[in-house]
Order: C-alpha cells, then sequence, then structure tokens
C-alpha cells in the first residue's frame, strides 16, 4: 500500500531519535517522549494494520503550553506531527509511517467544570468515550453518541473523525454534541471556538471545520462536551427479512408511528460469525438480513404500538420472524448480534468499506454493490451491516483461507473503482464515518469535488502554513 506523502519525509535512526527525544525534553516531561520500539510501533497506526509505521518519535503532553510548544518546536525543525487518539480509527488517519511525531493525549484525561444547567462538561481530549458516558450517568444524563469502540476511543479522535455509531438516527453526529472546544493551530496559535454558545451567529463556525479534519488542522486540546436528558426504557425489536427492498418500509411504518433510537441491520452471514461467537439466534427462521429497532417502551401504549406496526410489518410479507426483548439483558444480548460484528470479522483480515448513500436509497445500492462484488469474487463472503436508518452500510469482505494477505487486499482494491463508481452515480459517500485518512485519500474524488478539494487544501494552509498537521491524509498537501 501507498504511504504518505509528505513535505517532511524522513527515515529516522537511533541517533536522530535520541537527539530528538533530549531536545522534546526540554519542555514536555522527559519520561512522556518515548522511542522504545514498542511505544514507536503501538503508537505509530490504528486498528488499520496496512501500513509500514516508523515514527521518529511518541509524546505524552500534559498541559496545552507543551503542545503549543512542540507545534513550534515541529514547525522550527520541519517535522510532521500526528496526533493520536485511542488509536481505533479504520481508515489510517493515525498512522505515522514517515518519521512524524506522534502526540498522543494519553496523559490529558481530566474531565471538568461540569455545569448542570448548560448541561456541558468540559473535556481533556484523551477523555474517552465510555468515561463521558459513565460521567454524564452519575450526573442523571446521557452522552449519546456511541459505539463498539466507545471504551478506546479518546473525545478528541472522537470529533476529529466526526464519529457517528449506532444512535445517530436519534442523536446525530459527534459535531452535534461540541459547545465549544480548543484547538492548537499549524502555528502554535491557541483559538477558543464557540465558547460553549447555544446562539453564536457570529460569522464562520470554525469549530465545524474541525469536526471531521482527521487532524490535518490542528490539535484538539479541549472540548466542551453536551449531555442530554437519557431515554427511558430501551427495548430492542429483531426482525428477519427476506427482501431487502422491503427495509424502507419497514423504517417508514414504524418512524410514521413511533421515534426510534437505533434502525441497525445485518446480513445473514453475519448473523452466522456472531453466532459461532457464541451468540444466540435472534430466532429460528433464517433470512437474508435483520434489522435491530430500538425505541423507548415507556408505556402500554408505546408496546402496543411497537406490536401493531410489527404485525403490520408481517402482514405486507416485509417481515418473517421477530423477536422483541423482554428485559435489558434480553435487549444486550441482541444488540451483541449486531455490535460485536465487527470483532467477529476481525480474524477474517476483512477487506472494510463504509459507504453511505440517502437513507431511501440503500436497497438498491446495496445491490448494485452486492452484485458487482460477487461476480468478481464469487468465492469471497460478504458480510453487510450498518446503521441503514442513517443509509449507512458496512462492508466486510472475509479473506478466503489460505490466500494470502497481498494477493486478497489487491483482489479487494481491483473491484474497489467500480465499487466507488456505483456511489458516484447515487451521490453518495466513499466514507460515511470512518474518516478518508490514507485507505480512501486516494478515491475521495468519487464524492468531493476538485473544487471541494482544492478548497479544503487552501483552509489547510491558512491553519497550517507549514503542513506539518498530520500531513497526506484526507488529500496530498
Ligand atoms: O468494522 C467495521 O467495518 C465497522 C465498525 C463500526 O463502525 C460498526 O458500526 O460496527
Ligand atoms: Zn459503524
Amino acid at each position: 500500500m501507498s504511504n504518505v506523502a509528505s513535505d517532511f519525509i524522513t527515515e529516522p535512526n537511533d541517533e536522530r531519535r535520541q537527539q530528538i527525544a533530549k531536545q522534546l525534553g526540554e519542555f514536555i516531561d522527559p519520561d512522556k517522549v518515548r522511542i522504545d520500539e514498542e511505544s514507536l510501533l503501538g503508537h505509530g497506526c490504528d486498528w488499520t494494520k496496512l501500513y509500514k509505521v516508523n515514527p521518529l518519535a511518541i509524546v505524552f503532553p500534559k498541559t496545552v503550553e507543551q503542545v503549543q510548544q512542540l507545534v513550534k518546536f515541529a514547525r522550527a525543525e520541519k517535522i510532521a506531527l500526528v496526533p493520536s487518539g485511542g488509536r481505533t480509527g479504520l481508515s489510517g488517519g493515525a498512522v505515522a509511517s514517515q518519521g512524524e511525531i506522534v502526540v498522543s493525549f494519553d496523559y490529558m484525561n481530566q474531565m471538568s467544570d461540569f455545569n448542570p444547567v448548560d448541561r456541558t462538561v468540559v473535556c481533556q481530549p484523551g477523555v474517552i468515550t465510555q468515561q463521558l458516558q459513565d460521567f454524564a450517568e452519575e450526573q442523571c444524563l446521557y452522552y449519546p453518541v456511541d459505539f463498539a469502540s466507545a471504551g478506546s476511543s479518546q473525545i478528541a479522535g472522537n470529533i476529529a473523525t466526526n464519529a457517528g455509531g449506532i444512535k445517530v438516527i436519534k442523536y446525530g453526529m459527534t459535531r452535534d454534541w461540541v459547545a465549544g472546544m480548543k484547538v492548537v493551530t499549524g502555528t502554535g496559535e491557541l483559538i477558543d471556538l464557540n465558547k460553549n454558545l447555544l446562539k453564536n451567529n457570529t460569522g464562520y463556525d470554525l469549530r465545524h471545520l474541525f469536526a471531521g479534519s482527521e487532524g490535518t488542522l490542528g490539535l484538539i486540546v479541549e472540548a466542551t462536551m453536551r449531555l442530554t436528558q437519557p431515554p427511558k426504557d430501551l427495548s430492542v425489536l429483531v426482525l428477519g427479512v427476506p427482501e431487502m427492498a422491503a427495509i424502507m418500509e419497514i423504517l417508514r411504518a414504524f418512524q410514521n408511528r413511533m421515534p426510534l433510537t437505533a434502525f441497525e441491520f445485518f446480513s445473514e452471514s453475519g448473523c452466522k460469525l456472531t453466532t459461532a461467537h457464541g451468540l444466540q439466534r435472534p430466532f429460528e427462521t433464517e433470512t437474508p438480513f435483520y434489522v435491530l429497532i430500538e425505541y423507548e417502551n415507556q408505556s402500554e401504549q408505546d408496546a402496543e404500538t411497537a406490536m401493531e406496526v410489527f404485525e403490520y410489518c408481517m402482514e405486507q410479507g416485509w417481515v418473517v420472524d421477530g423477536v422483541i426483548s423482554q428485559s435489558e439483558s434480553q435487549a444486550e444480548n441482541l444488540w451483541a448480534l449486531r455490535e460485536n460484528l465487527g470483532e467477529c470479522c476481525a480474524p477474517f483480515t476483512p477487506y472494510k468499506n463504509d459507504i453511505s448513500v440517502t437513507t431511501s436509497q440503500v436497497p438498491g445500492f446495496l445491490e448494485d454493490i452486492d452484485a458487482v462484488v460477487s461476480q468478481a469474487y464469487p468465492d469471497f463472503t460478504l458480510v453487510w451491516w450498518g446503521h441503514i436508518g442513517d443509509g449507512n452500510l458496512h462492508l466486510n469482505i472475509l479473506k478466503p483461507e489460505g490466500m494470502e494477505k497481498e494477493e486478497f487486499f489487491s483482489k479487494c482494491q481491483a473491484v474497489n473503482k467500480q465499487v466507488f463508481e456505483i456511489v458516484e452515480r447515487y451521490q453518495g459517500s466513499i466514507s460515511a464515518e470512518h474518516g478518508v485518512g490514507l485507505v480512501k485519500r486516494d478515491y475521495i474524488q468519487y464524492t468531493r469535488s476538485d473544487a471541494d478539494v482544492a478548497l479544503m487544501q487552501g483552509i489547510k494552509k491558512v491553519f497550517d502554513p507549514d503542513n506539518i498537521m498530520n500531513p497526506g491524509k484526507i488529500f496530498q498537501s
């Protein structure tokens, strides 16, 4: 796979590392500068594991001032910086393969200044998503952005990738929960964006440029996150769906009658994987697809409405079997059928895709892509799942046993062009929620126009004139 194209490509050796560590140790605690192999390899990559990992050093700043000094140092020395959060990304956004300094926020992980009226809490960049969720719960509130890697992903990384997950249909993406943020730009300047205001129409909202910026504009050093009222008495329904086309009818039928907190799906190939890992099938009947619906079940009326819609879907032939959770633990088990899919695919070295279209177009889009990939490689197993209520599909192609990883990936890449042409035809996105990083960078033109990319490159130059902020990610810079 190709690696980062940067102005400052270096192939660090031990001597250079020692020298840089000494210089960094002048303004960052020396024990928070690491150049040992384990740290370099561990902190120089994310979950993609596709790229050469070769950082110059790993630093763990503890204060905003240290971050500013670091940026000024990097600027003077012409060394690129790669921000590192929980490194759970799937697009290579946190990969350091060309002698960059990795900036880890593991030691800036405190929360402060909870405001119960504004319902906000100030987070240092390294606060773990789960830590924020737990804190909110202790205050009888709720942080709603949720996904399988919530136990490791960090808030600044979530903002930098505008993380989505399983509740977007009701609560939106990470950007919707950022009340304010402090950022150190590529010049070392500290800027304070939006100051937590709800209403602030004073020109461009720069906060939103940082959501999805993947570290290319600056380092997020603080974020004030909003919390909300927790949902009550969540129930989960899993339905067996014989035809993809029916899924949107099911969505419409439910949404016409009741608000949903999640509308997810997975394929039978996915169900086989999770059940092979010890989970129970939702019901006996096997169907090509399963829908998982979550809603607030606060009264008998809610339960009756859900049952009525379910029966209506059965009468229409859109659904052939189904189950409704009767307890919290049953709801969790049903969720596991969907949430454990990424983990269950991992041993098969999957080739991943994270794509989206407008929700109503999902069935045709999925069928077209499935046909192209299955025709090219009839022996490959395709596992589909995703946040179908948001139009977001995850396609994992499993590597056949015995096939070399390189051969498998190059075969998958060969079919990429056709897949992305379909995405372009549907005016969809080549990356719905996992970001662009390195993995999707060379395909960005299927979703963003040349004019878009040129404007993004121009914006980067304003925030980062020396191109030291995660260069080569999202687009060539
Ligand atoms: O592993 C994947 O392909 C998707 C991961 C995550 O976004 C999910 O929704 O499970
Ligand atoms: Zn997802």
